[in-house]
């Protein structure tokens, strides 16, 4: 009885964070999707509460009791404490369609141990050899679908681009040009209500997952029996290789390649296209900014000999385009933010987050505050002359989790700049385009350009 007595006594001295927690089960789960659905997910879910209840406060959202979390020491306290106070917490639906074996879902030595392998395929070294592929995909890309066009719609030929570039310089895969929508098809099921009826979101989007499975379990094991039976030629090191390695050594299993191939889709392509679609807009509102950025690229071209791709150096003499770039992730963060769960009691500036609660972190809480950003909705590229205090600009996110990727969509971005502005002059066909989210942010219209190629 006294033990009981004591553990009641210390649960009511528990101090919640305020807020409100909505309709059993279903919480504030209605206005948290209208608001996501304008891509307004910050300035009419999170700021209106923000206001009413301070930087940290409570709410219900699918089924779960959550903390919503804002500002730099927030993402510093809980992006730094992944597995020591937090682990990683994605919707049912999202587990079961990226799979449970990739890296998202991983934690401590084996999350260690796969994101070492993805790691070695985007080290600095590594990087340096896609950048001659990323460039051949891009020119590529540009005269299949761009040439002899007078408008083009910028997101879906990023869309595109960006999925072959993950696809065949970074895995080593080729792909036909239809596995994308089948991609696409997952996609609109991971945040769907976790229902198999038939014609349901999620049982489509199962369904799309079961097709790509398929495809790639024979990827693998083609890989697998053309390593271990050594054709003579050698083969070409690529992250589907180095994971195919780690599964003859026994590291990985077949799943674990198939899920982290899936996953590493996902998390590339979405992200990149919409950061890129994000930068022309930008751009096309600030003529002295884009005035600029043609200056920084007209001289990167005047050093090349004609059909020479960019080198590792041309990349690094482009520091003003990736300011705007920069800039316009931080306006328009790809990611909103995301989940994470308690797995202990966690006491947090006064306040208790019980164990089993999740905690939402969002990029917009420092993106757009005063505190960290003088004149926030302003664009302003240069800012990015002074280096941030940690845990400030997070479009790629922080700490055992932040992004695997960010420099591989770094030369992705800067790439595919660089040959649009030499080679074409552009303008938005509609400059308001509403961005919308579904999950993820995107321009509703598919933002379309009219172009005209410049002469040579
Ligand atoms: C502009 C483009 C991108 C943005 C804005 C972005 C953003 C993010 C963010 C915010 C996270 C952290 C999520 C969290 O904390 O839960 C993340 C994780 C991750 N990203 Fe990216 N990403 C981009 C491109 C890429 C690319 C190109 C790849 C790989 C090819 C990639 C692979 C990953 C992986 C594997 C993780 C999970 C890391 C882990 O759990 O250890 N991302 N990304």
């Amino acid at each position: 009885i006294l033990l009981r007595h004591s553990k009641c006594c210390s649960k009511s001295k528990t101090k919640l964070p305020p807020g409100e927690m909505g309709i059993p089960w279903i919480g504030e789960t209605m206005q948290f999707y209208k608001a996501q659905r304008k891509n307004r997910l910050f300035e009419d879910f999170v700021q209106p509460r923000m206001m009413k209840h301070g930087k940290v406060f409570k709410t219900r959202l699918m089924g779960s009791p959550t903390i919503v979390v804002n500002g730099a020491e927030a993402n510093r306290f809980f992006l730094s404490n992944e597995f020591k106070l937090v682990i990683s917490a994605w919707p049912s639906s999202s587990v079961e369609l990226m799979g449970r074996n990739s890296i998202m879902e991983k934690q401590g030595e084996q999350h260690r141990c796969i994101r070492a392998l993805v790691s070695t395929s985007l080290s600095h070294a590594a990087l340096d050899g896609l950048v001659p592929k990323m460039c051949n995909s891009v020119r590529l890309h540009l005269d299949r679908n761009w040439n002899g066009q007078d408008t083009v719609s910028l997101y879906r030929s990023t869309k595109m681009l960006t999925f072959t570039i993950v696809f065949e310089c970074f895995f080593g895969i080729e792909v036909e040009p239809q596995t994308l929508s089948t991609f696409e098809r997952v996609l609109e099921g991971v945040f769907a209500p976790p229902v198999s009826f038939p014609g349901s979101k999620f049982s489509k989007a199962k369904k799309a997952r079961r097709e790509i499975e398929k495809m790639l379990v024979k990827i693998v094991r083609e890989k697998r029996e053309e390593m271990e039976n050594g054709s003579e030629r050698e083969v070409e090191e690529t992250l589907l290789s180095r994971l195919v390695g780690g599964m003859i050594q026994g590291e990985i299993s077949e799943e674990e390649v198939v899920d982290n191939v899936v996953l590493l889709v996902f998390a590339a392509h979405d992200t990149t296209s919409f950061a890129i679609a994000m930068t022309f807009r930008m751009l096309a509102l600030h003529s002295d900014c884009y005035a600029l950025l043609l200056q920084e690229h007209d001289e990167i071209r005047r050093e090349q000999r004609p059909g020479e791709n960019l080198t590792v150096g041309d990349m690094k003499k482009m520091k003003y385009t990736w300011q705007v770039a920069r800039e316009s992730m931080r306006l328009f963060p790809p990611i909103f933010g995301s989940f994470r769960k308690a797995i202990v009691d966690i006491e947090y500036e006064g306040f208790t987050i019980p164990k089993g609660w999740k905690v939402l972190w969002t990029t917009y809480g420092t993106h757009y505050s005063e505190e960290y950003f003088q004149d926030p909705l302003t664009f302003n590229p240069t800012r990015f002359e002074e280096s941030m205090p940690p845990y400030v600009y997070l479009p790629f996110g922080g700490g055992p989790r932040l992004c695997a990727g960010n420099q591989l969509a770094k030369l992705n971005i800067l790439t595919f700049i660089h040959y649009v502005v030499t080679c074409y002059d552009w303008s938005l066909l509609y400059p308001d385009e509403q961005i919308t989210m579904d999950p993820l942010p995107f321009p509703s219209r598919g933002m379309p350009i009219k172009i005209a190629r410049k002469s040579p």
